[in-house]
């Protein structure tokens, strides 16, 4: 069954201070949103707010077609969509290590389990660092490393909070052609970014946070692809 995590009448307060507010919004299996909005306009609090880390000053976000939650959950959304940081969180110990530690929610067979995990290594050009203590990582490594995670697990929803700022053009097309894989297997993806890049390209709806709103649209601001990006497949 498609799920989906739907988003209505919210308002989004710090104090006195309105950050947004909108109607409805559906965040739904197969969709590839492009969240924009200016640096401090809500982004990320947006996406914790469906991801259930943080609660609306008003409104709800119901969570549907999910299996039913666990009655020791106190929160029903946590766990429906994963929420990929912007400086990605990384557990102490070596790179294979954090690689691996996706695996046991899988529902893959072990040997299916072993060939994903390495062809997610190949994608994200991990081999050489798969020793390596991951907070010795650099940035971009981390990402890589925090989106190969993510790629392994195959969540039906998927949050990524500016997944590629701070990206060098080498480690772009890695993410880019990972994120492009998992929209092929029909991950819905809410991609959060203040400019348009390569990723938002991907995209097929828009989502803008301007003046306090955020307003849905189909129209996707167009990005003047430069020869560096083209996506590479994974297999
Ligand atoms: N817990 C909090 N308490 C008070 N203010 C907060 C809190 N969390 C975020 N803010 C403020 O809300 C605003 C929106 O923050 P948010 O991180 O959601 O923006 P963003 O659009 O993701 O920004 P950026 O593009 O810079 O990452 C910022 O001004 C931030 O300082």
């Amino acid at each position: 069954m498609t799920v989906k995590l739907v988003a209505k009448n919210i308002r989004k307060n710090f104090k006195d201070r309105l950050l947004f507010e909108f109607e409805q919004l559906t965040f739904c299996q197969g969709d590839v949103i492009y969240l924009q909005g200016d640096n401090g306009s809500g982004k990320s609090t947006l996406m914790k707010l469906i991801a259930g880390i943080i609660k609306p000053s008003a409104g709800t976000v119901t969570a549907e077609g999910f299996e039913p939650t666990k009655w020791w959950r106190k929160n029903s959304l946590l766990g429906k969509a994963v929420y990929l940081h912007q400086h990605a969180y990384l557990f102490d110990g070596s790179v294979e290590y954090n690689i691996r530690y996706a695996l046991p929610k899988s529902q893959l067979s072990p040997q299916q389990q072993q060939e994903r995990v390495e062809q997610a290594i190949n994608m994200a050009q991990l081999g050489a660092l798969l020793k390596s203590d991951a907070t010795d990582l650099s940035g971009g490594e981390r990402q890589r490393l925090a989106v190969a995670r993510a790629w392994i697990t195959q969540p039906k929803l998927l949050m990524l909070d500016e997944p590629i700022s701070n990206m060098d053009k080498q480690s772009q097309k890695l993410v880019l052609a990972m994120i492009n894989q998992l929209k092929q297997d029909g991950t819905g993806l809410l991609i959060s970014s203040h400019q348009t890049c390569g990723l938002t390209a991907l995209c097929q709806k828009h989502w803008h946070i301007s003046e306090h709103k955020v307003v849905e649209s189909n129209h996707i601001p167009r990005f003047e692809q430069s020869q560096e990006f083209h996506y590479v497949s994974a297999n």
